[in-house]
C-alpha cells in the first residue's frame, strides 16, 4: 500500500518534470530507454554541484557527460550507451536521494535528445576569441610570481579581503562598488618587474596580441571553495584583450553565452589564459565556488578533481575613451550612449515575447518559493468574495497558490493561472483550477457572479493587452457580476502613509546598514541591485529598468527582481547568471515584468470596456482597485 503510495507520487513528479522540460526546450521524454536522462529534481536551482551527481552515478559507469541548464531545476545526464543509462535508472529513479538529508529520491525520465545549445563538459570546445597557452611560466618563474605579492601594503579603497576570494590590484584598482576603474587615480603601486617577462613571452608562443605592456593587474588568490561570480570585464574600464595567468593549481573555469551556451574550459597550473574579441566582449567567465572540479580523464571518462590554493595574475591594459565594440548586449558604452533615446514603443508580438520571459517563464521557476510568501489574503478582497449570493460562481483569474479560495461556504469557485507550478500548489490544496492565458479564458459567456483579477493586469505588457483581459473578465461575467481588479500602484505613498512595500524597506535597510556595519563593507543595498545583471532574460530588453526593490518607483515599465530562496539550501550553485558586484551573489535572481499603474489609469482602462461600469475604485495595499459590474 505504501509503496503503491510512493510509486504514484514518483510518476506524478515525473509526469510534471516532463511536463516543464516539453514547455522549456520542446524535448519529449520516452518510454523506451535512451542514453538520455533527466534528473527531474536536481539543478542549477536547487543548488546541485555536477561532483555531487557524478559521485552518485559513478558506480553504474558510462557517464559522458552532464548537461547543467542556468536556471533550471532539472539537468542531465548523457551515458556511453543506453545499457549504462537504463542500469542507472533502474537503481536511482525514485530511490536515491542526493545526499541522505536531502528531502526526497531523485526521479529520472529518459529524454529523446538533450538541448542543442548545451556542450557541458566537451573541453576541446572554447568560446571563439579564447586562447589558452599552456606551461606558459617554468616553475621557478611561477614561484617568483607567487612571491613578489606584498599582500600586506594596499592603498586601494576596499577592504582587499572579497567574501569570494583574496585580491590586490596593481597600476589601477578595479572597484566592486562601481564595476569599473577611476582611470584619473593611477596606484601608487605599479606591476611588479617579475612580470616584464610577459611581451617577450607571448611572442615566442605566436601570440602577439598585445601592442605594449598591460596598464593594470589584478592579482586574485582562492581558497578551495572559493570562486568569482560570472561576469564580462567592463567594456569601457579595459581594452581586448585580457590575460589570466594561472598558478598554484589548475580550476574550471565556466563560460557563458547570452542564450544559455555554457562551456567549461580547464585552466592548467601555469597556464596563460587569452580572453579576445566575443570570449573578451559577449561571454562571461566566472569560476564556481566549489572545492572540487569535474574534468575529463585521458580516457574521455569523467573524474573529480581537488582543487587547490590558486593565484590568477590577470593583466588588463586600461581603455581610453569609449568602448566601440559590437557586442552591445553587454557594452556599458554602447548602453550609455543609447538610453536616454530609447522609447518604449512595443508591440503585441514583442509584449508577448517580454511577459513569456519575465512573467511566465519566471513564475514556474518561482513557484514554490513565491507560494510560501503568499499566505495573507488582503481583507478588502476577502470582503468581495464574501459579499458574492450564495450559489455563485467565483473565477479567480491568476489565482496564484488560491489564497482566496476557501472563503466563503456555498459558493463554487474555479481558478486559473498561467503558471503549472502554482496550479499544482492549488490542486494540492483541493481547489479547482487550470492552466491558461488572462487573455483568452477557455470558459463560455455569461457563467460567473464573480470574477478576482489580483496582480495580473500589471504583468501585461501593453494597454491593448490589459484592455483584452480585462474584457475576457466582463465577457464571463452574468448580468449584474461583478469583477474585483488589483494593480501595483505607481504610488506607494499614500495620503503621508507609505505601502507596507516601502516601510518593510526601512526595516531591512536598518538590518542591511547595521550588519554592513558590523562587517565593515561598504556596498550599499542599493547597489546590490542595480542594473549590471547580464542575465539572459534582462540582456533581450535591455531597455528595461531594473527597479531597486522596496523603495519608490521611478519608471512605470521596468523588471522587478525575485531573489529566488531555495530551501534547505546552505550553498547555491554560484553559477546562475548574474553581476559581478560580490554582493549580488547569494541567489539566483529572477526579473518579473510591471507596468506599474498611475492613479486613475485603471479607471481611465476600465472605462474604455464596453458592456460594465465602475462601481467602485480605491487605493489599498499599495495598488489601485476597482469594482467592475457587468450591465
Ligand atoms: O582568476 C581568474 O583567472 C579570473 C579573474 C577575473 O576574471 C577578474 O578579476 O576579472
Ligand atoms: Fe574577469
Amino acid at each position: 500500500m505504501a509503496e503503491n503510495k510512493y510509486k504514484k507520487k514518483a510518476q506524478r513528479k515525473q509526469t510534471k518534470a516532463k511536463n516543464i522540460l516539453l514547455r522549456d526546450t520542446g524535448i519529449s521524454c520516452v518510454d523506451e530507454p535512451t542514453k538520455y536522462v533527466m534528473v527531474a529534481n536536481a539543478g542549477l536551482v536547487t543548488g546541485l554541484q555536477q561532483e555531487q551527481l557524478l559521485e552518485l552515478t559513478l558506480p553504474y559507469g558510462g557517464v559522458d557527460s552532464i548537461i547543467m541548464l542556468p536556471g533550471k531545476s532539472y539537468c542531465f545526464l548523457i551515458f556511453k550507451d543506453v545499457l549504462h543509462a537504463s542500469r542507472a535508472y533502474v537503481s536511482i529513479h525514485g530511490k536515491i536521494k542526493l545526499t541522505p538529508n536531502d528531502s526526497g529520491p531523485l526521479y529520472l525520465a529518459y529524454a529523446e535528445r538533450v538541448p542543442e545549445f548545451s556542450h557541458s563538459w566537451n573541453y576541446y570546445q572554447k568560446p571563439p576569441g579564447l586562447i589558452l597557452l599552456e606551461e606558459f611560466v617554468t616553475e621557478d618563474e611561477e614561484e617568483s610570481l607567487l612571491n613578489c605579492i606584498d599582500w600586506k601594503t594596499t592603498d586601494s579603497h576596499l577592504g582587499q579581503t572579497l567574501k569570494h576570494r583574496r585580491v590586490k590590484h596593481y597600476g589601477y584598482e578595479f572597484r566592486y562598488d562601481i564595476n569599473s576603474v577611476d582611470k584619473d587615480c593611477p596606484l601608487s603601486e605599479i606591476i611588479p618587474s617579475e612580470c616584464n617577462f610577459l611581451l617577450d613571452r607571448l611572442k615566442e608562443n605566436n601570440a602577439n596580441v598585445l601592442s605594449s605592456f598591460p596598464t593594470q593587474l589584478t592579482v586574485n588568490h582562492y581558497q578551495p571553495g572559493q570562486g568569482i561570480p560570472p561576469h564580462v570585464d567592463t567594456h569601457s574600464a579595459f581594452e581586448d584583450p585580457i590575460l589570466s595567468l594561472s598558478l598554484g593549481s589548475s580550476i574550471v573555469m565556466e563560460f557563458r553565452h547570452q542564450i544559455g551556451q555554457m562551456i567549461p574550459v580547464l585552466l592548467p597550473r601555469r597556464s596563460l589564459l587569452i580572453m579576445s574579441e566575443e570570449a573578451r566582449y559577449a561571454w562571461s567567465h566566472g569560476i564556481t565556488p566549489r572545492k572540487t572540479d569535474v574534468i575529463p580523464t585521458q580516457s574521455g571518462d569523467l573524474t573529480i578533481q581537488q582543487r587547490g590554493e590558486r593565484t590568477s595574475f590577470t593583466f588588463r591594459c586600461i581603455r581610453k575613451g569609449e568602448c566601440t565594440c559590437v557586442y552591445h548586449d553587454q557594452c556599458d558604452s554602447y548602453k550609455k550612449k543609447n538610453s536616454i533615446s530609447k522609447v518604449h514603443i512595443i508591440d503585441d508580438v514583442l509584449a508577448a515575447q517580454l511577459e513569456s520571459l519575465h512573467v511566465h517563464e519566471v513564475y514556474e521557476e518561482i513557484a514554490n518559493h513565491f507560494s510560501h510568501t503568499r499566505h495573507k489574503p488582503w481583507p478588502n478582497v476577502v470582503s468581495f468574495v464574501q459579499s458574492l449570493p450564495f450559489g455563485s460562481l467565483l473565477v479567480d483569474v491568476g489565482c496564484g497558490n488560491g489564497k482566496y479560495f476557501g472563503k466563503k461556504t456555498g459558493i463554487f469557485e474555479i481558478g486559473c493561472d498561467h503558471s503549472v507550478g502554482l496550479a499544482d500548489v492549488c490542486r494540492d490544496r483541493g481547489f479547482e483550477v487550470f492552466n491558461c492565458n488572462c487573455l483568452s479564458l477557455p470558459l463560455k459567456s455569461e457563467i460567473a457572479e464573480g470574477c478576482l483579477s489580483i496582480a495580473v493586469l500589471h504583468h501585461l505588457a501593453t494597454k491593448e493587452r490589459r484592455l483584452r483581459a480585462v474584457e475576457e473578465m466582463v465577457r464571463i461575467l452574468l448580468p449584474g457580476g461583478k469583477a474585483l481588479i488589483y494593480v501595483w500602484a505607481k504610488e506607494q505613498e499614500r495620503y503621508k502613509t507609505q505601502s507596507s512595500y516601502l516601510k518593510q524597506d526601512r526595516k531591512n535597510r536598518k538590518k542591511v546598514c547595521d550588519s554592513e556595519l558590523k562587517h565593515g563593507q561598504q556596498h550599499s543595498d542599493a547597489s546590490k541591485s542595480k542594473d549590471t545583471t547580464s542575465n539572459k532574460a534582462s540582456s533581450q530588453f535591455p531597455s528595461l529598468p531594473i527597479h531597486t526593490n522596496r523603495t519608490q518607483f521611478q519608471h512605470q515599465d521596468l523588471l522587478v527582481p525575485w531573489k529566488l530562496k531555495v530551501a534547505g539550501k546552505a550553498e547555491l550553485d554560484k553559477t546562475t547568471e548574474a553581476s559581478h558586484l560580490e554582493s549580488s551573489q547569494e541567489v539566483p535572481t529572477f526579473y518579473r515584468y510591471y507596468h506599474v499603474f498611475q492613479e486613475g489609469e485603471l479607471e481611465c482602462l476600465c472605462s474604455s470596456v464596453k458592456g460594465a461600469k465602475p462601481i467602485q475604485s480605491y487605493y489599498d495595499q499599495g495598488n489601485w482597485c476597482i469594482v467592475l459590474e457587468k450591465i
